[in-house]
């Protein structure tokens, strides 16, 4: 990941005259998905950076060691060795850019991924996700604990009952003492932007993150009834474009919920490329929150490799 985000003083003349387009928001972010599409070797490709980007995710109640242990095997094995050895890619050291569990199966995780030898990142939820709605002490001893068992990267929850009652600084204070509580681990701030009310308020949140020290920001849950989506994506990467313009400092984004098809990470990476640069379309600073997209990409890409679709039973599921 990139150089971790020490965050800025509070300056709230930073988030003060947003103002927010939102027909011109929308249209742009139209034009991704009437790009044409690329083809061939370079879909390929395409897609398999988006693999490398994936943080690959469960988060149900009904998680057991066996399931997040199949859920590490397949981080750790993302597409059939004999596809990659098809398409010239058997020895790219292929693997996704992390797994995301709870805090409770973080130390399955470990325990997985140190047997296979791997040393892909654990990145946990944390802090009363996806509510967010314990008390604070809680969920700071919460993210202690995951990084105790052996999580590198932390995705918390803001407190939207703050940003939606206008306290900026009281959601920066948090985040400032979350991103003290991560030690050396990364944070990532899920703002839950479905729950936010309005695109001023989703580039406030964003620009708050930032300057109390988010490495990422991340859309959503996956919980939320609206989850990622383009426009509120195109609104935060302009927020981190500020904020780099403002400091130097790269934070990376995470689309997260409901992204499902090698199509819909496409118009992600393209997103990506168009507004922040190539940088932003690597795992350092770019990662899916997702459940099933690897599915997906792993059916198109056997389709690259044998010129035809995979019957279900021939592509393992996470
Ligand atoms: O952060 C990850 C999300 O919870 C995953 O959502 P998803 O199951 O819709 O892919």
């Amino acid at each position: 990941m990139a150089a971790k985000n020490s965050g800025v003083t509070f300056d709230e003349s930073w988030i003060k005259n947003v103002n927010i387009n939102l027909p011109a928001v929308k249209r742009r972010a139209e034009t991704v998905t009437a790009r044409r599409g690329v083809k061939k070797q370079w879909q390929a490709a395409w897609q398999l950076r988006a693999v490398s980007c994936i943080d690959l995710t469960t988060l149900a109640g009904d998680d057991t060691r066996a399931n997040v242990h199949r859920l590490c095997y397949k981080a750790a094995h993302p597409i059939r060795s004999d596809l990659l050895k098809a398409i010239g890619m058997e020895s790219a050291g292929l693997t996704t850019g992390a797994v995301c569990v709870y805090p409770s199966r973080v130390g399955d995780c470990r325990k997985a991924l140190e047997n296979m030898k791997c040393k892909i990142p654990i990145a946990s939820v944390a802090t009363g996700f996806p509510s967010g709605q314990t008390s604070f002490k809680t969920r700071l001893e919460e993210i202690r604990q995951a990084v105790q068992d052996g999580a590198s990267e932390i995705d918390i929850v803001i407190n939207r009952t703050l940003a939606l009652q206008g306290d900026w600084k009281g959601v920066y204070d948090e985040v400032r003492e979350m991103r003290e509580a991560c030690g050396e681990a990364h944070l990532k701030t899920i703002l839950a932007t479905g729950e936010l009310g309005s695109m001023v308020n989703i580039y406030k949140a964003s620009m708050v993150c930032m300057m109390a020290g988010a490495d990422f920001i991340k859309t959503s849950t996956g919980k939320e009834g609206v989850n990622a989506t383009l426009p509120v994506s195109l609104v935060m990467v302009r927020a981190i474009r500020d904020f780099y313009d403002r400091t130097q400092r790269k934070v990376g984004f995470k689309p997260a919920g409901g992204i499902r098809t090698a199509k819909d990470a496409c118009n992600w990476l393209v997103l990506m490329k168009e507004e922040l640069g190539d940088e932003w379309t690597k795992p350092d600073l770019f990662r899916f929150g997702a459940s099933s997209l690897l599915g997906d990409l792993e059916r198109q890409i056997f389709y690259y490799a044998k010129g035809s679709y995979p019957a279900a039973y021939e592509i393992p599921m996470a």
